[in-house]
């Protein structure tokens, strides 16, 4: 005989004692034998029956518990129980989905031991019957199992249980782009605004050396799964990246892969729309967990370079002191005054006590510019990875052709590695050649159109190079007209 058989046997005897009673007349003896039959039946009863209720007394939001075990049924009781629910998906890839339908029973297993499940609702008495469902349903799900395990059910099971639940949410959550605009506060109250995320770039389709791929997506799933390993060393569970590179190597396609591949949320920080430190700490603080806040073209967002300096008033060279003066007529000196965004305010947005809350939090700053960035900004345990976006490699090209055209080998790949060797090309210059333009352009057309577009940058590449060349002797030989060294040239010429 199972726990819920149990439990079932000793209300049903409460019920006929109690009905005996009332045809007997014992009023006064009613809730006696009531109560003597439920305690008769919880002494011989070996089971422990707890109950997870959808509403609690004093809250009107559905309880955490049983959202996140309703999760865990409904994709469990798929397999065994013969009477499933079926309701809408909000998500539009899904058109359906299951769960266990009321007074359903589920058989689960945990480390070898069984345990019962039964979903269950109450309705308030004396209510007319209805077709809907009505406000007064209450439902909650019982868990029975045997008292023999109470520890081992109480202590772990049901923490599994949670973790279970909230892990399927997090894998069929809509994932949320995220952008910090003054229009969307001002009328939502709310600092952030935000659209269903539904980039389609992923590892698979972003077109990197293998190697280097591979490293990439290693550092991000281990520091997914790095959450006590962070807390065991005292830091915050937190890693920066730095993507650098010419435009269209694939930095801001990264930060989308990145979000795929983690299933996470991405907050496009606007610098420029942030008035000052305050307002920087208040967007940090409602980010959510699990999530990637990118600061896209960081050398565009703020003055970065060496603006420590300038904040703390130190100008050493006459080119920081044009920078100081310029700063201040800015208004971007001193973060004491707290009117703008400095570059301390932005460190203590990375890597200050806030944000420390929440967790799990990767930073992604972009720049075509490193060398313009202040090293602090940079430095290591910071921005923990720096990933050079280069222009397209042979390896970068065969993703892209086998991505594009479906093809993994052709006879002019020969010819397009060598180009591709002679010309820098990015990879958003391939990508925009291996486009068929009309329905009548095959792949070969397209790797075609390649060669030729590349034979024109690699001319551009030469003649570019030429007057550089020329400008170079220009430059030396005025040197020596004048007698000066290379510096004296820069400061005429500049
Ligand atoms: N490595 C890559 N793999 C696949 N597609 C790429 C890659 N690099 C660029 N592309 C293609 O080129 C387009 C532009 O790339 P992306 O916007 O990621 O470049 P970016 O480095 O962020 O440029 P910018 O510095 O101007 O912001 C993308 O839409 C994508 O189609
Ligand atoms: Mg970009």
């Amino acid at each position: 005989m199972n726990g819920e058989t149990w439990t079932s046997l000793g209300s049903l005897l409460a019920s006929l004692m109690f009905i005996w009673a009332m045809f007997n007349q014992h009023f006064n003896f009613v809730p006696f034998f009531a109560r003597f039959a439920h305690k008769l039946f919880s002494f011989f009863n070996p089971y422990i029956q707890i109950t997870f209720h959808e509403y609690s007394r004093d809250s009107f939001d559905r309880g955490t518990a049983y959202v996140a075990i309703h999760r865990y049924l409904s994709v469990n009781s798929m397999a065994t129980a013969k009477r499933l629910k079926a309701a809408e998906s909000v998500r539009e890839s899904e058109t359906l989905v299951l769960s266990m339908d009321d007074f359903e029973e589920m058989v689960d297993e945990y480390q070898g031991i069984k345990v019962w499940w039964t979903s269950r609702m109450t309705m308030a008495k004396g209510q007319s019957i209805s077709l809907y469902p009505r406000e007064d349903e209450k439902r909650f799900y019982s868990l029975t199992f045997h008292k023999k395990y109470r520890d081992l059910i109480i202590k772990s099971y049901l923490n599994h249980v949670l973790a279970e639940g909230k892990a399927i949410a997090v894998r069929n959550r809509r994932r949320k782009l995220f952008t910090n605009s003054k229009q969307a506060e001002s009328h939502s109250g709310s600092v952030w605004s935000h659209v269903i995320f539904e980039h389609p770039a992923t590892f698979e389709t972003l077109a990197l050396e293998p190697e280097m791929k591979k490293d990439i997506m290693n550092d991000l799933i281990t520091f997914s799964k790095a959450k006590d390993y962070y807390a065991k060393v005292g830091k915050s569970w937190k890693r920066g990246y730095l993507l650098y590179g010419p435009p269209g190597t694939g930095k801001s396609t990264m930060v989308a892969a990145m979000a795929n591949l983690l299933q996470y949320d991405v907050y496009d920080l606007e610098l420029t729309s942030v008035s000052n430190n305050t307002e920087l700490r208040k967007l940090l603080i409602n980010t959510s967990g699990k999530s990637i806040i990118v600061i896209e073209d960081i050398d565009c967002s703020l003055n970065l370079t060496g603006q420590r300096k300038i904040e703390k008033n130190i100008v050493e060279s006459e080119d920081e002191k044009v920078e100081f003066i310029r700063a201040v007529q800015n208004g971007r000196t001193g973060s004491t005054d707290g009117t703008k965004v400095t570059l301390s305010g932005l460190l203590n947005f990375i890597d200050g006590l806030w944000s420390a809350c929440g967790g799990e939090r990767i930073f992604v700053f972009t720049t075509n510019y490193l060398e313009k960035l202040d090293p602090a900004l940079v430095r290591r345990g910071r921005m923990d990875k720096h990933i050079k976006m280069s222009f397209c490699s042979f390896e970068v090209f065969k993703v892209l052709s086998r991505n594009y055209l479906g093809i993994e080998s052709h006879v002019l790949f020969g010819k397009i590695e060598k180009l591709l060797k002679e010309a820098n090309t990015t990879p958003a210059d391939v990508v925009e050649n291996l486009m068929p333009k009309s329905s009548r352009d095959d792949g070969v057309h397209c790797l075609k159109c390649l060669i030729s577009a590349l034979e024109d940058a690699k001319v551009a590449a030469i003649a570019k190079a030429e007057k550089e060349e020329k400008l170079r002797v220009g430059k030396t030989g005025n040197m020596k007209e004048n007698g000066g060294g290379e510096n004296n040239v820069e400061e005429k010429t500049g």
